[in-house]
């Protein structure tokens, strides 16, 4: 999320399907802040198991050095998510990514289960908005509970849905990607974009990325390896905006006292110095990661 303080990049969060163990071992080599181990969708009914057994070694091992861990479960009501929830809740990951979230009544749920299986404090609840149901009513998920970290947005199954189309610029889910942008910012909660799923159109992946970063999204999900630089690249500030951002509170600082001064051309008032700090904290926070 982008506060001045806390702030924990989330820039790049990898889904691999946990029934790949060459995904799981590769993982820990890439430089991506987040990473989802799939149970669900990308993990075939007679892999479950297995795929559960893979994820929850993961999060224990210990292995994934600064990147957040979490698992991500079959959704409510499925044949395998109470024992996807006991097992990912007994592993401990930074987070359990829960699919297809229509509801605060359904998180308060997730969060008395969670507690029920003891979950460690630090493992954190990660809902996915990915129906009309769950656009209608996300200000309400995301002011739901203080365990709830991140929306995910799951743009597959929100096209599905609504019956559109993927189009380049996203026109058909603008309504539901700021609807969900504004509720995430109310709460203080972290939002992720949904995945581009060319792994061959670096082009369109990036335009994707500006478009998801310039909205106010703290990060993308993804689902190739080849996409995780480029994208930490777009939604970390560049060279230009840290230097920007430093220069202009040199500017505040000389002008003190005055409420407005003017750096560059641009009116700066109070509000402009809290963004350029915001910016050089980010900076500071991707750069302690290394
Ligand atoms: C899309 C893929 C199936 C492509 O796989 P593949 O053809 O094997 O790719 P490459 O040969 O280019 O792979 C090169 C190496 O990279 C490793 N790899 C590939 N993908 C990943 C990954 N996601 N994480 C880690 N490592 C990965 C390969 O193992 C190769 O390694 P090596 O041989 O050692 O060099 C595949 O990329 C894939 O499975 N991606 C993830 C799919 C997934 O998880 N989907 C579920 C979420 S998407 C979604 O639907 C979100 C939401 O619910 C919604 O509704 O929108
Ligand atoms: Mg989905």
């Amino acid at each position: 999320m982008s506060t001045a303080t806390g702030y924990r990049p989330r820039r790049s969060v990898l889904y691999m399907p946990s029934s790949n163990e060459r995904a799981l071992e590769k993982a820990k080599t890439l430089p991506v802040d987040g990473l989802i181990l799939d149970l669900e969708d990308a993990v075939a009914p007679d892999h479950k198991t297995t795929a559960r057994d893979n994820a929850c070694a993961a999060a224990r091992s210990g292995e994934y050095g600064q990147r957040e861990v979490t698992i991500r479960i079959n959704a409510s009501g499925t044949q395998w998510h109470d024992d996807d929830l006991a097992a990912a809740c007994a592993a401990g990951p930074d987070g359990i990514v829960v699919p297809k979230v229509d509801s605060a009544q359904e998180v308060l749920g997730l969060v008395a289960a969670m507690e029920r299986h003891g979950a460690p404090e630090h493992t954190r609840l990660w809902a996915m908005i990915e129906s009309p149901a769950a656009v209608l009513c996300v200000g309400e998920i995301a002011a739901s509970s203080p365990r709830l970290a991140a929306l995910v947005i799951g743009t597959n199954d929100l096209v599905k849905e609504l019956g559109a189309r993927h189009v380049p610029g996203r026109q058909p889910l603008l309504t539901s990607l700021s609807l969900a942008l504004l509720a995430a910012r109310r709460s203080g909660v972290a939002i992720l974009d949904g995945v581009y799923n060319d792994v061959t159109d670096l082009d369109g992946f990036v335009a994707e990325c500006r478009q998801g970063a310039d909205m106010g999204f703290d990060g993308k999900t993804l689902i190739h390896p080849g996409q995780v630089g480029p994208c930490n690249e777009v939604f970390a500030p560049s060279p230009a905006e840290i230097e920007d951002a430093h220069a202009l509170v040199a500017a505040w600082d000389a002008g003190a006292g005055s409420g407005v001064v003017t750096h560059r051309g641009r009116m700066v008032e109070h509000l402009h110095v809290e963004i350029a700090r915001q910016v050089i904290a980010t900076a500071q926070a991707i750069s302690d990661r290394g």
